[in-house]
């Protein structure tokens, strides 16, 4: 089974547990940069992270070249923005026609949770099998391994 690990991440936090993910399996792993880097710093990433869930932006992005149809498996990851997934993902969706897979979702979030994310990504998946949701709270503020701990419960746990 070939497997994809395609992730979007602002502050590290979900770019950790793609990488976390890629050590335990065998795994290509993918990240998506947007063209125009939202700020990172203090009041002003909220502002433009926020903006763009709420009028569904389409941010230009760039990522490795690779052809979805060639794997099996996708593990998709992201922050969560306003109780959502980040808008690079969704460009992705529109660029890459993902049907037939098995999907593991993970998302980072700032203790709000990830499950209307994983609603909205379910929705869009729909022609594929989910597998798999896996949340994880700042992980980068966490004792590292703690984190792998919880990831290894996570990984082997049943969808709900
Ligand atoms: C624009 C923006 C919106 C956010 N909205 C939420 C939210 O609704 N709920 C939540 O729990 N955390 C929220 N957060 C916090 C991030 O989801 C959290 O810090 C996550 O671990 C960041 O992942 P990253 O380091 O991969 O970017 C938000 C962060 C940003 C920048």
């Amino acid at each position: 089974m070939k497997t994809l690990i395609v992730y979007y991440s602002l502050d590290g936090n979900t770019e950790l547990i793609a990488q976390l993910i890629a050590n335990d399996i065998e795994a290509v792993k993918l990240k998506i940069q947007p063209i125009k880097e939202i700020p990172t710093k203090g009041f002003m990433k909220y502002f433009w992270g926020g903006k763009s869930v709420v009028f569904n932006e389409l941010p230009k992005i760039v990522y490795p070249i690779i052809d979805v149809n060639d794997f099996d498996c996708i593990y998709i990851g992201t922050p969560i923005w306003n109780n959502s997934y980040a808008p690079p993902l969704s460009t992705f969706f529109q660029e890459n026609k993902i049907e037939g897979k098995e999907i593991v979702l993970f998302a980072c979030h700032g203790g709000g949770g990830a499950k209307k994310a994983f609603e909205r990504l379910t929705k869009i998946l729909k022609n594929n099998h989910i597998i798999k949701t896996m949340e994880f709270k700042d992980p980068l503020t966490q004792n590292r391994d703690e984190v792998i701990k919880q990831l290894n419960v996570q990984l082997q746990k049943e969808r709900y």
